[in-house]
Parts: C-alpha cells; structure tokens; sequence
C-alpha cells in the first residue's frame, strides 16, 4: 500500500509581519504535513497564527523563509490550479444575490457553462442540504443556513482541500452541534481533506483525525495529536473517556503554551 499523498507539507515555515511596532513573529518553524482525506484541525488561543497558516496556504501571505507544497506545488501555483476552497469566519456572500448565483460566482469566474453551473450548484446544495432554497436571498436564510450555503460555494468547484477558518464561531451551540455533525457526514462522503480553524476543543476533537495546537508569541506548533477516534462520530462519542482524554490532552497542550505573564 503506498502512503496517502501528502497535500500540505510545511517544513520549517516561517512568516515575520514587520510593523511599525516592530517584527511579529506570527509563524515559527511550523513542521506539518496534512495527508489526504485528514480533517485537520488547528487550535490555539487568539494571535497564535492559525488564520496566518490557511493563509499562507492559500498563497494570500507569503511566508518568510522555510518551505511548503500544497498539493505537490507552490502555494501560488496551487492556487491557479484552484486547489482549494475557503470558508470564512462569516458566511460572507453577496446579499444582492440568491443562494445559487453565490454558489455560481466562482464558477462564472473560471468559465463553465450556464449548463455545468446548474448541475453542480444543484449538487452542492444537496450536500449541504439546502435543496429548495437556491432562488432565496442570504437574509432570508438562517445563519446556520447561511453558512452551509458558503460551504456549498467553496465546494462547488470540487477542489480536493477545504480551507476552514471558524466557521461556525459565531453560532449557537445547537446550530454548531448540527453543523458539525454535518460536515463530518460530508467530509465522510466526498474524502476531501479539511483544514479546519477553532478556539473549541470538544469541536476539534469531534471533527478531527489529527489536532495542531498552537501558541502564539511565537506562533508556533506544540503538539500534533493523531486522534483514535473511529471515523464515524455520532455526537455522543464527546462522552466516551476516549474523547475526553484527547481533549484533556489538547486542554494540557493549551495550558502549557500559554504564558500568564503577558
Ligand atoms: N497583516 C498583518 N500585519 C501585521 N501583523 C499581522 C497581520 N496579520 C496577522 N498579524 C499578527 O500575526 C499574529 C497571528 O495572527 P493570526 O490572525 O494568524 O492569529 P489567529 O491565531 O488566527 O488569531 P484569532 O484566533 O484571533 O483569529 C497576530 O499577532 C496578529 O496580530
């Protein structure tokens, strides 16, 4: 058997912002690697450089020395080859157009036919089932709805890597819980690989095959947790001991990458 393809491989990576209070050290010597069809999440307090790292993968920063391939290539070469999608913290679509015109904006942009446009806005929106609410406008949708309907825009071009950056952060618990059920049943059927950035830890333990936890100050990586975890999670797995001993180990990882001086 050969070894999954490597689709984010970061060695040494390193970005310094220079401001005019001096240099930012948002990444330190990250050493990643995200194998296909992992759901990677990343966790870490406020500053830690989570945002910095999708970022740097999605050839928005570019980093400052060190290197990293996203799907066997340069960041930006990924990105021209559409790579990946990117989900948001808010749901960010224009609420001057219905639900399928969002979905279909990236891919008027790249250039498919009205034909294939329909086809695949229809089959996003069954994945994130929202079949039947293609005509409505984003304000009549819930924000829970609104972010599926996102989701489904940064999957309809079929890119193999997600990019996720706290999507569901600013919902409710219960909308959170349905949604993070959701998409594992969705990661689950389309074998994507996710990258997935949290400040929850049951959210990340339940989501994940492989935890990052970060500290910032350097931005920096402190542990990589492969987590046990079968891959089909009904919501109460988050009561077995299993669960709460990964997340005990996150719990100790965040604790101890944090300094209570500054
Ligand atoms: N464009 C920028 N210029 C200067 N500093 C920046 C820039 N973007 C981010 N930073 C700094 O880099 C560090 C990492 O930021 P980043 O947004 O990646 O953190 P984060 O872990 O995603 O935080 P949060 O959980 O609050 O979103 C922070 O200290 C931030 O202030």
């Amino acid at each position: 058997m050969t070894a999954p393809f490597s689709v984010v491989s970061a060695k040494d990576l390193c970005l310094t912002f220079q401001t005019g209070d001096g240099p930012v050290h948002a990444l330190s010597n990250v050493d990643l690697e995200v194998k296909k069809g992992d759901f990677v999440s990343f966790i870490g307090p406020s500053g830690c450089g989570k945002t910095t790292f999708l970022r740097v993968i999605a050839d928005l920063e570019k980093h400052t020395s060190g290197t990293i391939t996203v799907n066997g290539m340069t960041p930006e070469n990924a990105r021209k080859d559409r790579s990946y999608g990117y989900v948001f913290q808010a749901a960010a679509l224009y609420p001057w157009r219905t639900i399928e015109k969002n979905i279909a904006l990236p891919l008027e942009i790249m250039g498919f036919s009205k034909e294939e446009q329909k086809k695949r806005v229809e089959q996003t929106l069954e994945l994130v089932n929202l079949t039947g609410f293609g005509k409505k406008f984003p304000w009549q949708l819930s924000g829970g709805m609104q972010q599926r309907a996102s989701i489904a825009r940064a999957l309809a071009f079929d890119a193999d890597l997600l990019l996720m950056d706290e999507p569901f952060g600013a919902l409710d618990e219960i909308v959170r819980d349905h949604l993070n059920s959701e998409l594992l049943k969705l990661w689950d059927r389309t074998d994507k690989t996710i990258c997935f950035v949290t400040h929850s830890i049951p959210e990340a333990v339940y989501l994940s095959t492989k935890i990052v936890v970060m500290s910032p100050r350097p931005g920096r990586v402190t542990d990589i947790i492969e987590s046990t975890l079968p891959r089909e999670r009904p919501l109460e797995i988050r009561e077995t001991p299993e669960f709460l001993a990964i997340a005990h180990r996150v719990r100790e990882g965040l604790k101890a990458g944090h300094s209570y001086e500054e």
